[in-house]
């Protein structure tokens, strides 16, 4: 009779980054438990192991994808540290003077190998982040039709969601941060190879979180760095509280709409390869209230357009030059803090 022996834990607590949130475990359960499902129609986040959903893609190494990728162009970030803060281009024409941390390249796998291969300190650091498409080699589509597409779909079909909207080929480098922010699709995460640590907080720490405002180009990314949090604007941070998880190889996490989240590849650990798959959510039916945190992002958000529209010049949002009083009423409205909603909603991101 074997005991019980510790688990075997493939990776030491000094490759975890140190941050000042206090954190809890997020559940790990397997795919035979009916918890899981239960977990994921309440929208709760859960890691979910013996999915097999992306088993395939396990031989994905650099050699077997330089074989057999395909030689289109990989959409590749550059950045001079580990972090890599995504940011929308669209919304960088209306902040000419913002200039993103981190740049957008796009480069062939070989070079993409050879660059993660050949790496020094005080080299830029790489992420790849890659839509799959119809321009992968055949090989990586007999893989991809491989996956457990049976299982994956038995969610989409219970809880609604709409259509796989993207499957994104993210390798990373050791130590590579994607910081904190959410999405506004439900996405299964199947982490593939190397070991990741994801941190996520609910929607309804929104208040702690104090995401950037919506034309900004860091849409839905926290303002707050984890690294050297800034209390003096940013003080309801000093109350967040994590859940977090290491994701290893055949781990998938559902992480749900909304939900802010942080993904590091552990120090010392070497290459990450996760695959995300991205669904529409369900279609909202019933308006109960109080209204779920889920919904009143989405109204903050639809407020901040709609206030961002009508003054027609998204850096006014901010302050308020002199401007003929046919905004007044959304001066109005953007500066009168009509009760914690517009409090959340403006205070250390408009103000
Ligand atoms: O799967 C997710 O949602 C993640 O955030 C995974 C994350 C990289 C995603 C980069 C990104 C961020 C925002 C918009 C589009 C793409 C990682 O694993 O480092
Ligand atoms: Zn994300």
């Amino acid at each position: 009779m074997a005991t019980s022996e510790p688990k075997q834990q493939p990776w030491r607590e000094e490759q975890l980054r140190k941050y000042t949130f206090k954190t809890d475990q997020i559940p790990r359960l397997p795919c035979s438990d009916s918890k899981v499902d239960e977990l994921i129609s309440l929208g709760q986040p859960v890691v979910i192991t013996d999915t097999k959903l992306a088993t395939p893609a396990l031989k994905w190494t650099l050699d077997y994808l330089q074989e057999h990728l395909g030689d289109g162009d990989y959409s590749t970030y550059e950045s001079d540290s580990h972090i890599f803060r995504y940011f929308d281009e669209k919304k960088l024409q209306s902040h000419k003077g913002y200039s993103p941390p981190m740049k957008r390249i796009e480069v062939k796998f070989p070079e993409f190998v050879q660059r993660v291969r050949n790496y020094e300190p005080g080299d830029k650091k790489l992420y790849l982040q890659q839509q799959l498409n119809d321009t992968v080699g055949k090989q990586i589509v007999v893989d991809f039709l491989q996956f457990n597409w049976p299982w994956i779909s038995t969610y989409q079909r219970k809880n609604n969601w709409g259509q796989l909207t993207s499957n994104l080929l993210l390798i990373g480098m050791e130590g590579n941060v994607t910081p904190c922010h959410y999405d506004e699709q439900e996405n299964l995460y199947a982490q593939v190879g190397g070991y990741k640590r994801v941190i996520l907080f609910p929607p309804s720490q929104f208040s702690c979180l104090y995401p950037y405002p919506v034309h900004h180009p860091h849409d839905r990314q926290c303002q707050v760095d984890f690294e050297n949090p800034d209390y003096e604007r940013f003080p309801n941070f000093r109350n967040a509280h994590g859940y977090e998880a290491v994701l290893g190889p055949e781990d998938v996490l559902y992480l749900p709409m909304y939900w802010f989240h942080h993904f590091e590849s552990l120090l010392d650990g070497g290459l990450t390869t996760s695959i995300t798959f991205w669904y529409k959510s369900a279609p909202t039916t019933d308006i109960t209230y109080p209204l779920k945190p889920q919904q009143k992002m989405a109204m903050m958000r639809n407020i901040e357009k709609m206030i961002t529209e009508a003054l027609n010049d998204p850096e006014e949002v901010r302050s308020f030059g002199p401007k003929s009083d046919s905004d007044s009423w959304v001066r109005f409205l953007a500066v009168v803090l009509v009760g914690p909603f517009m409090k959340d909603m403006v205070l250390g991101r408009y103000t």
